[in-house]
Order: C-alpha cells, then sequence, then structure tokens
C-alpha cells in the first residue's frame, strides 16, 4: 500500500498537531548494539489523547524504542522527555505516570482478575484512598467487560482474558503514559477487537507496537514507520493512505469464470457495502490472472 521512497515524509510533516499537549518526546535517540545501530537519532513526539502506533518489520527497532521508552535501557545517545521530565535524569517519578503492558503476560495465577488491579492499583497510588482504588478497579472492570470474571482465579482465565487484565493494570493507578507491547499477540480475532475497545477509551498518552496493519489503522490517531532503527514517515492512517497509498489491490477466485468474461468486461469488478447493497468499481483493471484467481487494482 505504501511507495517504498518516502524520504520526504521522514518528519511529521504535513499535519499540525501543536495544538496538543506533548506528552513524550524523543530528541536524536540512538541505542548502538556492540557495533550494531538498532535505533538511531530518532525524533518523534507523542501526543496526550491519541495512540501512537510503532510500525515496521522485523528488526526495525521497535521494541528497542520500547524499551527505551519504559526505561529498561538506557539510550547511547539523545534524550526522552515525558510530560516535561527527563527520563534519565528522573526515571521514579516518569515511571509514576506510566503503565506498561509487555509483549507476555506477568501475572500471578492464584489471585484473581480484582486482586490484580487492587495489587497494582496500590503499587502505583499509594496516596489513594481505599475507596477512590476500589472505585477505579469497578470502573476498569466494567469498561473492560471483566466485571463478570473479577471473582475468577486468573489461572482459569482464556488467553484474551489474560490480555485484557494485563492491559488494564497497564491503565490503573493514574498512568497518563500508557506504553502497549503488542497488545493483542496471540490473541483471536473476536478478543482483539474487545481489547481494542479498551485501547480507544483512553485519553492519556498512548504508545503501541505492533506488526497488524488492521489494528494500526483502526486503533491509531497517528502511525509511526520505523526502518533500520530510523523514523520512515509518521502520520494519521488518513494522511499516510493520502500521501502514500498507492490504491488498493482485490483478489477474486472464482470458479465459474474465465479470464476472458473479466478482460472483456461482460464481468464487473462488485464491493458488498453491506446491508445487501453492492458497488460497481469501474476503475478496477485487472493485474495479473492466473488460473481461477483473479488481481485487480483500483
Ligand atoms: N540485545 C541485543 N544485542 C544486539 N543486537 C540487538 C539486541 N536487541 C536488538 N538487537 C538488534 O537491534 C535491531 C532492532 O531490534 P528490535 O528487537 O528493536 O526490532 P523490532 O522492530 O522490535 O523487531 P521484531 O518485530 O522482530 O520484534 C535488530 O537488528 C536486532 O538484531
Amino acid at each position: 500500500m505504501f511507495l517504498s521512497d518516502t524520504s520526504n515524509l521522514s518528519s511529521q510533516m504535513g499535519e499540525n498537531f501543536s495544538d496538543l499537549p506533548v506528552g513524550v518526546s524523543l530528541h536524536g535517540l540512538s541505542k548502538i548494539y556492540g557495533d550494531k545501530a538498532a535505533i538511531e537519532n530518532l525524533n518523534v513526539s507523542f501526543y496526550e489523547g491519541h495512540v501512537t502506533s510503532l510500525l515496521g518489520h522485523n528488526g526495525a527497532g521497535k521494541t528497542t524504542t520500547m524499551s527505551l521508552l519504559t526505561g529498561l535501557f538506557v539510550p547511547t545517545s539523545g534524550t526522552i522527555e515525558v510530560y516535561g521530565r527527563d527520563m534519565q535524569e528522573d526515571v521514579d517519578a516518569v515511571r509514576k505516570d506510566m503503565g506498561v503492558c509487555m509483549q507476555y503476560d506477568v501475572l500471578f495465577d492464584h489471585m484473581t482478575t480484582k486482586e490484580h488491579l487492587l495489587l497494582y492499583g496500590q503499587i502505583k497510588a499509594p496516596h489513594w484512598s481505599n475507596r477512590d482504588l476500589r472505585e477505579q478497579v469497578r470502573t476498569i472492570l466494567e469498561e473492560t467487560g471483566m466485571y463478570a470474571h473479577r471473582h475468577k482465579r486468573v489461572g482459569t482465565l482464556s488467553g484474551g482474558m489474560k490480555r485484557k487484565l494485563s492491559i488494564s493494570i497497564a491503565f490503573i493507578g493514574g498512568s497518563r503514559l500508557v506504553v502497549l507491547d503488542e497488545p493483542t499477540t496471540g490473541v483471536d480475532p473476536c478478543s482483539r477487537r474487545s481489547i481494542w475497545d479498551i485501547c480507544v477509551l483512553s485519553e492519556r498518552t498512548i504508545i503501541m507496537s505492533t506488526h497488524h496493519l488492521d489494528e494500526a489503522e483502526v486503533l491509531s490517531d497517528r502511525i509511526a514507520f520505523l526502518e533500520r532503527g530510523g523514523l520512515k514517515c509518521c502520520g494519521s492512517p488518513l494522511y499516510l493512505k493520502d500521501k502514500l497509498g498507492q490504491g488498493y489491490k482485490l483478489t477474486l477466485t472464482k470458479k465459474a469464470i474465465t479470464s476472458t468474461q473479466f478482460q472483456d468486461g461482460s464481468c464487473d469488478v462488485c464491493l458488498g457495502m453491506g446491508l445487501g447493497h453492492y458497488h460497481t468499481v469501474p476503475t478496477a483493471i485487472i493485474s495479473l490472472s492466473c488460473h481461477f484467481t483473479f488481481f485487480f487494482s483500483f
């Protein structure tokens, strides 16, 4: 869907978010392992109220960026600013504002869903009254659809429910910055959608890494594409599609129709629009046919 030469879109040009509060800024961030640069001179801002997705091939530098953002690794050079605080100088204070959901669930099988949220809430916000904490745990359980499962031991929950709990833990305790590392890894399509619902509820700065283009498109206010440790392009899904999109490709496989019927126009490309409505796509052209499979571009 995207052009390969996007070097002129390597920054956040074209869209103006200056009226939004900046949650996190990366300034000239680099991380070098031995003689290999995993991240090189990364400059990008993440805004409050936005979900920003980090996308990129294997080895592009997503996990390294997430690890630097959570303070797990120290950058080789450059700085990370979280709500005006320097991550390296003030890591403890920064972490009080931060919730993290790692790629793999770290949960206690013998504890219930509610007990997890109470435990992490107490650790994150020790100054909260018992009443306030219980109130927030109840709200999160209701918003995430886990209320009915609040007394279940985590060891008995499905993978999707465990993932939801891990994400809820990242949100509890007033986290203003939430970092989600591949939040839907290993989750079935149905549970993925209910996890998406949790992420869009929030008014915080959310930074998420994912391998799924559909997930990034549905959830993100902005997408940052990483390539070989650098920022390839960054913008809203609409902006990136508008500037870089090469249209759509459709693959049809049908038994009874021959390529001649497609080519002589006796069979139109129709797209289902829902509720039984169909829309003909007159600009669709056949780009390749192979046995009974037809590839269209439009
Ligand atoms: N601990 C390490 N030591 C040496 N090189 C590393 C280390 N961690 C990552 N790298 C290298 O840094 C580069 C970026 O890796 P990173 O894991 O951040 O990419 P990624 O985008 O998260 O990949 P994936 O999608 O596969 O998780 C890769 O070339 C990787 O081999």
